[in-house]
């Protein structure tokens, strides 16, 4: 697991944007061979949202030929309400990004069948050869998607329901009204993450500052379920200073440290690749 820390969350969203415009990229999708790409919400994710934006109207970056899958949405709450995840995908980034909304894919809350929605999720990845990158955010309580603390790390893409402190949380976008909040939500699963061959998680502000460290400098364990990433080969998780606060001094000096290493690997690597000699290099934890 890598850790980048930025001083703060226009910075992070900098440094995903370009991180996943380059794996686009250098991935050079097709439409018989798109890139498919996990999405979160959240207001953590918006900076990224807005560099990517950015990115594409320069004319550096192309979602034509990318497939994307959210995370999760509400169960009940009508598509066009202006708190569900698809108002938000479509406002905060679709919307302005040169993607065909048919190749846009969110869970519906509002399916009849909500197991054979979650069933049919899960089965349209695999039909796209998994997911190449899933971006994730995460809860206060250090859950990824709607996995809140508790749920199997084997988990898959179901119904779920929500604790009361992410209704809590979650009640700022409900004018405060906590009875206004949804109870449900459909989510992908621990292990449907887990699946993606690279994933890449925002942490930022000081209230995900508890959930990181036991995340990072803690075990594997259900309670907090991003600590699942530790089981993942290619995992990188960006924070602000903020989101720091509860590490150990010598977590963050260490990190810091293999970002510098790192940088020169990857340089290392590029040279290689210019010269036709692309060696992997083992460089990831
Ligand atoms: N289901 C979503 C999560 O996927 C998201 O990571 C979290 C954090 O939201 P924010 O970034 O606004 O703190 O909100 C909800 O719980």
């Amino acid at each position: 697991m890598r850790l980048i820390i930025r001083d703060n969350t226009t910075a992070v969203g900098e440094y995903i944007g370009n991180y996943i415009a380059k794996r686009i990229n250098d991935f050079a999708p097709t439409p018989e061979k798109p890139f498919v790409l996990g999405l979160p919400t959240g207001s953590s994710p918006i900076p990224t949202y807005k560099h990517l934006i950015r990115l594409v109207k320069e004319g550096k970056l192309s979602f034509k030929n990318v497939v994307t899958f959210n995370m999760d949405e509400y169960v009940g709450l009508p598509d066009d309400h202006p708190e569900s995840y698809h108002t938000f995908m479509f406002r905060e980034f679709f919307s302005h990004i040169d993607i065909p909304p048919s190749q846009v894919n969110i869970l519906n809350g509002n399916a009849k069948n909500l197991i054979e929605e979650c069933k049919s999720y899960e089965e349209k990845i695999k039909k796209y050869g998994g997911i190449e990158l899933f971006l994730g955010g995460i809860g206060e309580d250090g859950h990824i998607a709607f996995n809140e603390p508790g749920s199997s790390l084997a988990s898959r893409t179901r119904i779920k329901t929500l604790a009361y402190d992410t209704i809590l949380a979650n009640a700022r976008f409900f004018n405060n009204d906590i009875a206004a909040v949804p109870r449900m939500a459909l989510t992908v699963g621990v292990a449907t993450v887990l699946d993606s061959r690279e994933v890449v998680v925002v942490v930022t502000g000081q209230r995900k500052a508890l959930a990181l460290s036991k995340a990072i400098e803690e075990g594997v364990n259900h309670l907090w379920t991003l600590s699942a990433l530790q089981l993942h080969p290619w995992a990188l998780i960006v924070v602000d200073e903020d989101a720091t606060a509860e590490l150990h001094v010598k977590t963050v000096k260490y990190f810091k440290s293999i970002e510098r290493v790192q940088d020169e690997v990857e340089a290392m690597h590029e040279a290689l690749k210019k010269q036709g000699l692309d060696e992997p290099v083992g460089s990831m934890e």
